[in-house]
């Protein structure tokens, strides 16, 4: 089992994760020449990947002056070589300068904040130093374990606080040293509020899936969390997806933002996109055929509803497949449990509502399903962007009604792109990737 593994299993709650590394041996590896062939590596990933993530200027990752532990972290995560968006982040965050990054899903976004995170925090201070603020509970585990992974071997401290979970929990966990938070806006406000977190110290702060976090539900709570931080904070905004609404918190609360925009083009080149066209009493049947015949390595299905998530997993289970379902509505412990056990394969297909459109990275799954077409664009495109993820193929299928002839219309205007009728025949070669399955995907990647 992976580190990131029993961090996901083990917080029913409040994480503190401890990367606790011994320092003589920190020092021993800063000694060593040849600490590179010494490095545990990950087995290499030999899929094709597309030039929405090999696009490089050819940047190295010890271009960037970095601590040689984050650099061993990188390494042993088998990230050998910056993304686009991490060439262009990394080092203008690591001067201090307030970021505004836009680029495709599954592009690395993660890496391009928390690398200069965990660079310039200092362990040797007991204080909150940088606030990762996600819109999910799964999220945050997610981006926790990513964190934890790069900084393996530097001393740090990293909390995960959402709602959903104890208070007196994270009131105890904050007794001790903690320097990086990775919450939720509503349970760090109420932290921050009740001054049981004390962020005055906190000189980052980084808005991950930016313009969902300041939809309306959150908008409030982030002034009031910024307000309680230092003027000369650092504030990052990263997502695929920028519509106006964002507009007013940039004008508030940040200077200058270094603007990155990677969207040449919104839709990923590795995934393949088809509608279905069908009445909505044949959508499981429609289901079935395409369970019947397409090469799932895993695959997320998508409803509108928490209550067509349940009525729908019941169906596929009645069918014979194998399936997980998860939604807002499920108690804590338990989408820990669905979320941990489909990230490591126990289970090949999941249904879910747009609890797992955002970030949620799953490096198996090839097959996304639209049960339901989406409402609006941005969220079409998160949810497609679950396969293919950093430059991988996939296919996104939507199952569209009479009802869903506009909505699918618009979506092909704002996004420009193309949703083809679905062939009687989908090419292996457009998702499947040769020699790969669950169980071959290298441990880290389906941690
Ligand atoms: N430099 C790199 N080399 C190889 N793989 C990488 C690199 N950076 C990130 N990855 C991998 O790419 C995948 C996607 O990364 P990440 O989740 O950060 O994307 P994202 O841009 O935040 O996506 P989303 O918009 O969906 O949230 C992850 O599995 C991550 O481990």
């Amino acid at each position: 089992m992976t580190n990131s593994e029993e961090l996901t299993v083990a917080t029913t709650s409040t994480a503190i994760i401890d990367t606790n590394v011994s320092m003589s041996n920190a020092k021993s590896i800063l000694d060593d020449p040849s600490w590179k062939e010494k490095l545990k590596l990950p087995p290499k990933d030999n899929r094709p990947k597309t030039a929405d993530v090999t696009a490089t200027k050819g940047h190295n990752f010890e271009d960037y002056c970095l601590k040689r532990e984050l650099l061993m972290g990188i390494y042993e995560k088998g990230w050998e070589k910056p993304s686009p968006v991490q060439e262009q982040s990394i080092p203008i965050a690591l001067t201090g300068r307030d970021v505004l990054a836009r680029a495709k899903n599954g592009t690395g976004k993660t890496g391009a904040y928390t690398i200069p995170i965990v660079e310039r925090i200092d362990p040797n201070k007991n204080a909150i130093q940088a606030i990762i603020l996600v819109p999910t509970r799964e999220l945050a585990l997610q981006t926790s374990a990513i964190c934890m992974e790069l900084s393996k071997h530097i001393h740090l401290r990293v909390m995960v606080t959402t709602g959903g979970t104890s208070l007196r929990e994270d009131i105890s966990r904050l007794q001790e040293v903690v320097h990086i938070v990775i919450a939720t806006p509503g349970r760090l406000l109420d932290l921050v509020n009740k001054n049981l977190a004390k962020v005055d110290a906190c000189r980052v702060i980084v808005l991950d899936e930016a313009d969902k976090l300041l939809s309306q539900d959150y908008n409030h709570l982030l002034d009031e969390l910024l307000y309680a931080m230092p003027n000369d904070r650092q504030v990052m905004l990263f997502s695929a997806t920028f519509p106006l609404t964002v507009d007013d918190f940039i004008r508030k609360h940040m200077k200058q933002a270094y603007e990155i925009n990677l969207m040449d083009e919104l839709t990923l080149k590795g995934i393949t996109q088809y509608y279905a066209f069908v009445q909505e009493r044949q959508k499981i049947h429609c289901l079935n055929t395409l369970f019947s015949k397409l090469q799932i390595n895993q695959s997320i299905i998508f409803c509108n509803s928490t209550q067509r998530v349940e009525l729908l997993a019941k169906k596929i289970t009645e069918l014979g497949y194998n399936c997980y379902y998860i939604h807002s509505k499920m108690r804590q412990e338990h989408r820990n449990r669905v979320f941990h056990d489909f990230r490591t394969g126990l289970c090949r297909n999941l249904v879910c509502s747009d609890l797992f459109t955002r970030g949620i990275d799953i490096q198996a799954v090839n097959v996304v399903i639209n049960f339901d077409f989406p409402r609006y664009s941005e969220t079409y495109l998160h949810r497609i962007g679950r396969s293919g993820r950093f430059g991988h193929l996939g296919i996104a299928i939507s199952l569209i009604t009479y009802e869903d002839r506009f909505a699918v219309h618009k979506v092909e205007q704002e996004l420009g792109t193309e949703i083809l009728p679905i062939p009687r025949h989908i090419e292996e070669d457009l998702y499947v990737a040769k020699g790969l399955s669950i169980e071959q995907l290298p441990e880290e990647q389906h941690q």
